[in-house]
């Protein structure tokens, strides 16, 4: 069976004792509130069974009790991975018309294989693979065969697909020496890997980012809030200021205890797997996406985009069905729309 967990990329030395990053250590720029170490453990310690197929993994532990909402992780702008920092790079010229995504997938691939990278350590201990369905081999995904799923799996795969060989085409190729070092499929789906399990989107002003380090921080079903992220002006250094990613524990904890967020509410099992590679146990998160489209033969079909438009829709949208709750808003009138044709559309 399948792992649905990423085995630990790092080496165990690195994190001997207590002072484990060099990031992390006395004038860094990580700024830690109190002692906080992190770990490359064996097993999670989480109300989630780990399979055996589980080496290593990551996680944040604090040496100190604190208390819930208290600061647990700064992390200064100038160490953010999002569109800014792709535009302030060398490739900034050839990605500033790219989806945000791609963009930073390139700088991700780049930055990992320079060894001058201010992100260099960052990039040690970032994992092969998530343990996404997409990296699932073809006998794995035979098992989930007749589910959503894997549906989805195979569509997302080729959407992952096509956006290389055009970037490969438009960007790369044409790029050379920006791009010394070839850039392969798996580069790519290893960098959209990243994206999905690591990426937020969360804070104000910030479509796509990736805070290193902070994003260390592993999910637990017990925290049922999600607002423990927030973006702060604050001293990043003995004389500089920045805007500072700042951490809240939603939880309070003892000395040795896990840090842990809530990753996403609304995310459902199918989304869970894809996105992080675990599923949370909780039927709650069981759900069947529901795609439905204004038909671009529909004869009304300007006339129902503007009003799809206007209660924020589009041409197709979405709808996660839970299993034993009501309907989403919106899908109703959603469906009604679609569906209205003759007399009832000059209703
Ligand atoms: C934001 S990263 C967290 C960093 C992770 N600890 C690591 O060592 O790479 C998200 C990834 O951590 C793992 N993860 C986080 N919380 C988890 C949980 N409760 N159960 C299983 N895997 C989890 C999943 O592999 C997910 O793709």
């Amino acid at each position: 069976m399948a792992s649905v967990f990423p085995a630990c990329s790092g080496s165990a030395s690195l994190f001997q004792g207590t002072n484990f990053f060099p990031f992390a250590a006395k004038g860094s720029p990580l700024h830690l509130k109190t002692p906080l170490s992190a770990k490359c453990v064996a097993s999670l310690g989480t109300e989630i069974s780990v399979p055996p197929a589980v080496d290593t993994f990551w996680l944040w532990l604090k040496e100190e009790d604190i208390s819930r909402n208290e600061v647990v992780l700064q992390v200064p702008k100038r160490l953010w991975i999002n569109p800014d920092a792709v535009a302030a790079s060398e490739i900034g010229k050839v990605c500033s018309g790219l989806k945000p995504w791609l963009a930073v997938a390139l700088f991700l691939i780049r930055e990992r294989s320079n060894d001058d990278s201010l992100w260099k350590h960052y990039f040690s201990i970032l994992p092969k693979e998530t343990g996404s369905t997409i990296y699932w081999s073809e006998e794995e995904l035979s098992e989930l065969q007749g589910t959503q799923l894997l549906s989805t799996t195979l569509s997302v795969k080729e959407y992952v697909k096509s956006e290389f060989r055009r970037l490969e085409e438009e960007i790369i190729l044409p790029n050379r020496k920006l791009f010394p070092s070839p850039i392969t499929i798996d580069d790519f789906f290893w960098a959209f890997g990243i994206l999905r399990s690591r990426a937020i989107s969360r804070l104000c002003n910030e479509n796509l980012v990736v805070i290193p380090f902070a994003d260390l921080i592993n999910h637990s079903a017990s925290v049922t809030t999600e607002d423990h992220a927030y973006e702060i002006k604050g001293a990043a250094g003995l004389f500089s200021w920045d805007y500072l990613f700042s951490l809240r524990s939603p939880l309070s904890l003892k000395a040795e205890d896990q840090v842990f967020i809530q990753y996403d509410l609304n995310k459902s099992n199918v989304k869970l797997a894809l996105d992080y590679g675990f599923i949370e146990p909780n039927s709650d998160r069981n759900a069947y996406t529901l795609t439905l489209q204004i038909s671009e033969s529909d004869p009304f079909f300007g006339d129902k985009l503007d009003i799809a438009e206007s209660n924020g829709f589009g041409e197709t949208a979405y709808f996660d069905i839970f299993y034993n709750l009501p309907l989403p808003p919106g899908l109703l009138p959603y469906l009604r729309l679609v569906a209205l044709g003759g007399t009832d559309a000059f209703l």
